[in-house]
């Protein structure tokens, strides 16, 4: 069954049982269109809870509002028990934000940059612990404009995180960054997560998702169409597994809620069974079947002929 709410860890207080996040009937406009249709979400404190959706979702627009950065057209909000749309400069100060778009001096070096913005927290990550988080060390003393995309993905995060926020939007956080850069990443979110602060970020690696998360929910055409821990997304879906085996040079194929009944069938027979496999949907296979059914959906609704 879905999920949207998020169990309250053992040994929490009243306060802290408080979601991190909550929203209800979230509800975002453009031209007529609801891009954010009603979304129901509450994310626990100490939760990494990641949004996944295609291009166009709401994802950002969603994280925007959260943000306070974007004003809805309806729903409930409360991010760290404020309404994001008056939230003022203490509650600001509790969130680290990574966006998708780039802010950053061109004309200064990492660490110059990290030590300005040092400035404006009260108990700032220091700057070599924070280029060390990301692995940009060979780079402190060069200029933004002359980091890679990745590179920037990499400061911008450590901007994100610098001055120990409670709760941590991401947006994207590894969009270019190579395989090293994005394992680096995965440990600095693992390590925020045992300080205690709320993650929440979106991503297009489902392995991503699958490797941080406690939760994902995913996202499309503007509503939640699923949230659960990352191995049990789409229950219904990961059920049938698939049989697989070749016979007379042909290869055969059984979806089955049972594959112990059908292999004891095809190994009760006499000869050996040529390309035998049995595979369950992958997180990625579930992923695109609630993408593809919610998009039925839409066009369903909207009498669309395509
Ligand atoms: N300022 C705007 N004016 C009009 N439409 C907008 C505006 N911002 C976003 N949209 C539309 O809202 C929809 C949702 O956009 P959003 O950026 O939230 O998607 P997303 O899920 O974050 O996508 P992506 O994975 O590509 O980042 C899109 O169809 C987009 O074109």
């Amino acid at each position: 069954m879905t999920t949207t709410q998020a169990a309250p860890r053992p040994g929490t207080t009243a306060a802290q049982t408080e979601p991190a996040v909550r929203m209800r009937g979230l509800l975002k406009r453009y031209g007529g269109r609801a891009v954010v249709d009603g979304l129901d979400l509450e994310v626990a404190r100490g939760e990494v809870f990641a949004l996944l959706g295609p291009n166009g979702a709401g994802k950002t627009t969603t994280i925007e509002i959260l943000e306070g950065v974007r004003k809805r057209d309806g729903g409930e909000v409360r991010v760290l028990g404020v309404d994001p749309a008056v939230g003022g400069r203490a509650w600001r100060a509790r969130l680290g934000v990574v966006s998708q778009g780039e802010g950053a001096a061109q004309e200064l070096s990492v660490r110059e940059i990290l030590d300005h913005f040092a400035g404006y927290h009260a108990t700032p990550r220091p700057t070599a612990e924070l280029i060390a988080a990301v692995g940009l060390e060979e780079k402190a003393g060069t200029r933004v404009s002359r980091l890679s995309g990745g590179q920037r993905r990499r400061l911008a995060v450590a901007l994100g995180v610098q001055g120990r926020p409670e709760l941590v939007f991401l947006d994207e956080p590894t969009t270019g960054m190579d395989p090293v850069a994005r394992r680096q990443f995965w440990e600095l979110i693992r390590g925020l997560r045992a300080d205690g602060a709320t993650v929440l970020l979106t991503t297009h690696y489902l392995d991503e998702a699958a490797e941080l998360a406690d939760r994902v929910g995913v996202v499309a055409e503007g509503r939640l169409v699923d949230v659960a821990p990352p191995g049990e997304l789409g229950a219904e879906l990961r059920r049938a597994a698939t049989v697989r085996w070749t016979e007379d040079g042909a290869v055969r194929e059984v979806r089955t809620e049972s594959p112990a009944a059908v292999l004891r069938d095809l190994l009760a027979g006499p000869g050996d069974v040529p390309g035998l496999t049995v595979t369950r949907p992958t997180l990625e296979d579930v992923y695109l079947s609630l993408v593809a059914a919610a998009s039925t959906a839409r066009t369903a609704a909207e009498g669309d002929p395509r």
